[in-house]
């Protein structure tokens, strides 16, 4: 877990933070190799510059696991890849001998309305990025790959997962939990990577990891922010021009409680000026502003024990009809 030190240097927008340009990482490598199925044999397999191997059916998927001699870093996103996918990777490199990325939109995870028709699908893009940055394998699922039976088993995310995000999308965690749960199952990884963008999941997942003794060990990867310091997002690429100005809204707030926590504002006060930020900002939409105690995941409300807290300022908001998320560290004083 980063220090809310650490953490607050991806806050800023310039600071020399994990910054990148662009909301996708198929744009800057239009040009780079398509998509393959054949399987880079060579001892270069992996490295950068490589196509990595790409399958799409279950057994495939195990067959060309059972080729990686050595560790496994797995990397599970649902695609339309940008740098904070690649960071992920970059970071699984450093974890473990090989790194597997599923590249898979995973519909148990989304309730009817939401947005799994209209997620951006780009396979050949997401190949071609992760070429730059190196990968052994990719899965590429179809649903059946993944559910080849309809699922009888509901995974209870507990109280980590049943408000914030899980009051807002009351079966997501359940859907994240079960493909996550079955992925790891299937792929037997000694790292698994996921990004702190999706802070609830994350304690969610460790807490499953946790509670099932689950043989893997969980990293958490800091945000990658954009230049202007929105947190990138898959779902960026839905903002209009104008909206997307809007988006920065989020960081600002962000940025803004962690001076006021640095002041020495109590909890509620801390989440007031997030909030007043946002509310400030035309075509902004709070779902939620929340402080959690980052350990348990659980809000720093009155009677919260009293003492200096690492927390989590947590927003879900909607800028036009896009629903974004963003989250920091910081530590708040709770007086008793
Ligand atoms: N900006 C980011 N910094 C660090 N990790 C990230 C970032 N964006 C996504 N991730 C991580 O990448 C993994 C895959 O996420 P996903 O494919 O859903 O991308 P996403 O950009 O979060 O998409 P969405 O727009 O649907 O939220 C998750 O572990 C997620 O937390
Ligand atoms: C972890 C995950 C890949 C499961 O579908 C998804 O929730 C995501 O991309 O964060
Ligand atoms: N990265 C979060 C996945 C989702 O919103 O479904």
């Amino acid at each position: 877990m980063t220090s809310g030190k650490t953490e607050n240097h991806h806050l800023a927008a310039t600071d020399g933070g994990t910054v990148a340009s662009s909301d996708t990482a198929a744009g800057g490598y239009a040009a780079a190799t398509a998509p393959t199925a054949a399987h880079a044999t060579d001892s270069n397999a992996g490295a950068a510059g490589q196509p990595p191997r790409v399958v799409h059916s279950r057994a495939d998927y195990l067959a060309a696991l059972a080729e990686l001699p050595g560790s496994v870093g797995l990397v599970m996103t649902m695609g339309a890849l940008h740098e904070g996918h690649l960071e992920l990777v970059r970071q699984a490199h450093t974890h473990a001998d090989h790194v597997v990325v599923t590249i898979f939109v995973n519909p148990t995870q989304f309730a009817p309305g939401e947005d799994f028709d209209a997620y951006p699908r780009t396979l050949e893009a997401d190949v071609a990025a992760l070429t730059t940055v190196g990968a052994d394998l990719v899965w590429a699922p179809a649903p059946e790959d993944v559910y080849p039976e309809e699922p009888l088993i509901t995974l209870d995310p507990g109280p980590v997962g049943r408000h914030l995000e899980g009051a807002s999308r009351p079966t997501h965690f359940a859907g994240v939990a079960l493909v996550v749960t079955k992925v790891l199952n299937l792929t037997r990884p000694q790292v698994a990577l996921f990004g702190e963008k999706d802070a609830q999941q994350l304690a969610v997942i460790r807490a499953f990891v946790r509670d099932l003794d689950m043989p893997v060990q969980i990293v958490g990867v800091p945000i990658v922010r954009d230049t202007d310091g929105v947190a990138l997002s898959s779902r960026n690429q839905y903002l209009s021009a104008e909206e997307r100005v809007s988006a920065r809204s989020l960081n600002r707030a962000l940025r803004v409680a962690d001076e006021a926590a640095a002041a020495g504002a109590p909890p509620a006060l801390v989440i007031a000026s997030a909030r007043q930020v946002l509310d400030a900002e035309p075509g902004v939409e709070i779902d939620y502003v929340e402080l959690v105690d980052d350990h348990s995941f659980q809000p720093v409300s009155a009677g919260h024990p009293s003492g200096r807290v690492q927390a989590r300022l947590l927003i879900a908001a909607r800028v036009g009809t896009t629903r974004l998320i963003d989250n920091a560290v910081m530590t708040v004083e709770v007086r008793g």
